[in-house]
């Protein structure tokens, strides 16, 4: 009977609190129930808990047995009514009598919720349920663009045509992306993305978790406009090395070591140092990078500071591109639709009053019997979010964010190889997005080292055809000031959005990518080379402060201290 009572506890932590549902019971060793048989009530019952509810509450189940809470009427009559062995307990247990009284009423009922939704057999409704058909259609009508599921194709062990004639073998191809988003939420269907090569769409409850492919890194869950920037970095041959500065979880780590090892040879395939700060999200970072076969390119350097970085080590000397994804507000995050929702029956809601000419009462209406539910989603699967929307008064957040990003992306263009840097945020603020891009372009080290944005027209092309492009909330703001109109425009125009809740499927999300050209990049002959340095050298004390050289980190913060003040650079100690 433990399982019912464990069931319900893990039920109790809606918040996803230590993790997904999966790993919170797998890793969980004080549990009496075996975990797969956890895992299976809970996801199956929270599958049927729309029907159940309503079933629940007709018979005023809760009203009736007090010793049931919500939870548990949920997972009994589960049990009670579709598990093949019924209600897993001695037949004098308390909970299972508190049921089995009830069954020929409870049989009733959802016998009657079956009819009332269409369905002429149980099998047709248990097929429903099992392609989420009742809640696609709530939720459809709630939202005309759902969110798709996107799969990334890691071509470090696998191509797209592999994967068409195995995991998605018997799938269907759909001509646009809106055809994904209004089929039903577990149709098998798919539709390659004509911007960013090796990614598909699937309808949001496609479960791939149990795939082979998922299992072993060949398919990557990761949103579309999460591959903007390792696609828009568009690492050649001749770029070397390149750095992600803030990795963790690693989506875009992976994807750009494929990009790297795509287009060189293995002979001299470059490396990627993957730079993570927070310890606990390196070793995640570890773990995704092992398990997308990206270890032979990525070198992790864990706990590890970006700004603590030095530029001039001879580690990076062939540093020629670097991938920013700071940390940011999180604020075009989409709320997961993979996640399960557990509908719970509410005490004294519904009530199969039967009408009499007496007191005159009459069932109520169907309509009432939702009123007050409780409905929460539970994450089942290990997929990592890639950023958590952070708390607080949001000015003051944006400003101390924006300083922070800011940092990060001058301190990428002191790196003296580099030429490309990719800056990107999953924040649909001005102030962290278009924001910092104009104060980078206008700080001295951009202006010294020859730092441009890479206009829309010189794009990768997939960039170059996305429509959704920057925007200049105010004209004379004081960081646009200085470039005339016309650069103004061409830094918005190769800023690059996406927006949440369209018919584009995305998150939203912000990415723009500067350049600078060779006479610019020291060791390349040139003259501006030179005075570039000189003017970096006055700034240098004014607006770096440094830390050891050697790369060593000091003084690592933590996410949670991104005030301004902590997230000053730790000093550098000068040779
Ligand atoms: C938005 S998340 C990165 C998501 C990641 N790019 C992906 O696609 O999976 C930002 C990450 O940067 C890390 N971070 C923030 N500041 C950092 C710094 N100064 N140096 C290294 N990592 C940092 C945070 O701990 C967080 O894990």
């Amino acid at each position: 009977m433990s399982l019912y009572y464990e069931a319900a506890a893990v039920l109790a932590n809606s918040e996803n609190a230590g993790g997904s549902l999966k790993s919170r019971i797998y890793k969980n060793k004080d549990l009496k129930t075996s975990p797969a048989q956890l895992f299976a009530l809970i996801s199956e019952a929270s599958k049927w808990s729309l029907v159940l509810k309503d079933v629940i509450e007709r018979c005023r189940l809760l009203a009736e047995e007090k010793k049931l809470t919500p939870t548990l009427a949920l997972l009994l009559t589960h049990d009670l009514l579709l598990a093949k062995s019924g209600v897993a307990a001695h037949a004098n247990h308390v909970l299972k009598l508190a049921v089995l009284r009830h069954k020929a009423r409870l049989n009733a009922e959802f016998t009657k919720a079956r009819i009332r939704r269409g369905y002429a057999t149980v099998d047709a409704l248990r097929q429903a349920v099992e392609q989420g058909e009742l809640e696609g259609s709530d939720e459809l009508s709630k939202s005309l663009y759902r969110h798709p599921r996107w799969v990334r194709v890691n071509t470090l062990q696998t191509s797209i045509e592999q994967q068409m004639a195995t995991t998605f073998a018997g799938y269907e191809k759909a001509s646009n992306i809106q055809e994904i988003q209004r089929a039903s939420a577990s149709a098998k269907m798919y539709f390659e993305d004509p911007h960013i090569p090796n990614l598909l769409a699937l309808p949001p409850k496609v479960d791939l978790s149990k795939s082979e492919a998922y299992a072993r890194g060949a398919i990557i869950l990761q949103d579309k406009a999460s591959c903007f920037p390792a696609y828009l970095l568009d690492v050649g041959p001749d770029d070397g090395d390149a750095i992600d500065g803030c990795a963790a979880p690693g989506n875009k780590t992976t994807h750009l070591a494929a990009m790297v090892s795509q287009r060189n040879s293995h002979a001299k395939r470059p490396k990627v140092f993957a730079y993570e700060r927070d310890k606990a999200r390196a070793v995640t970072l570890e773990k995704m990078v092992k398990r997308a076969s990206a270890d032979s390119v990525v070198l992790i350097k864990p706990g590890a500071d970006f700004l603590a970085a030095n530029p001039e080590s001879e580690e990076f000397a062939r540093v020629g591109a670097i991938l920013l994804d700071p940390s940011c507000s999180g604020s075009g995050i989409v709320g997961r639709d993979d996640a399960v929702k557990m509908h719970l029956p509410v005490p004294g809601v519904g009530g199969a009053l039967v009408a009499t000419s007496q007191n005159n009462r009459k069932r109520k209406r169907d309509h009432e019997t939702t009123q007050g539910s409780k409905t929460f989603s539970i994450s089942l699967d290990d997929v990592v979010p890639e950023e958590t929307p952070l708390e607080g008064q949001l000015s003051e957040r944006l400003t101390a964010l924006s300083t922070f990003q800011l940092r990060i992306l001058t301190h990428a263009m002191r790196f003296p190889k580099a030429k490309k840097i990719t800056y990107s945020t999953c924040s649909i603020h001005f102030q962290e997005n278009e924001g910092v891009v104009f104060r980078a372009l206008a700080s001295k080290i951009a202006r010294a080292r020859g730092w441009r944005i890479l206009p829309r027209d010189r794009q990768v092309q997939g960039m170059k055809d996305w429509n959704r492009r920057g925007v200049l909330e105010t004209e004379d703001l004081d960081i646009a000031i200085g470039l005339d109109r016309l650069h103004k425009e061409e830094v918005r125009n190769a800023c690059i959005r996406c927006e949440k809740g369209t018919e584009e499927g995305t998150m939203g999300f912000f990415v723009a990518a500067f350049v600078r050209d060779a006479e610019f990049v020291s060791g390349d002959t040139s003259s501006h080379a030179g005075v570039a340095e000189e003017e970096e050298e006055e700034e240098e004390e004014e607006e770096w402060n440094g830390f050891s050289d050697g790369g060593e980190t000091i003084g690592a913060t933590s996410m949670q201290q991104e005030s301004p003040g902590a997230l000053k650079s730790p000093k550098r100690k000068r040779k």
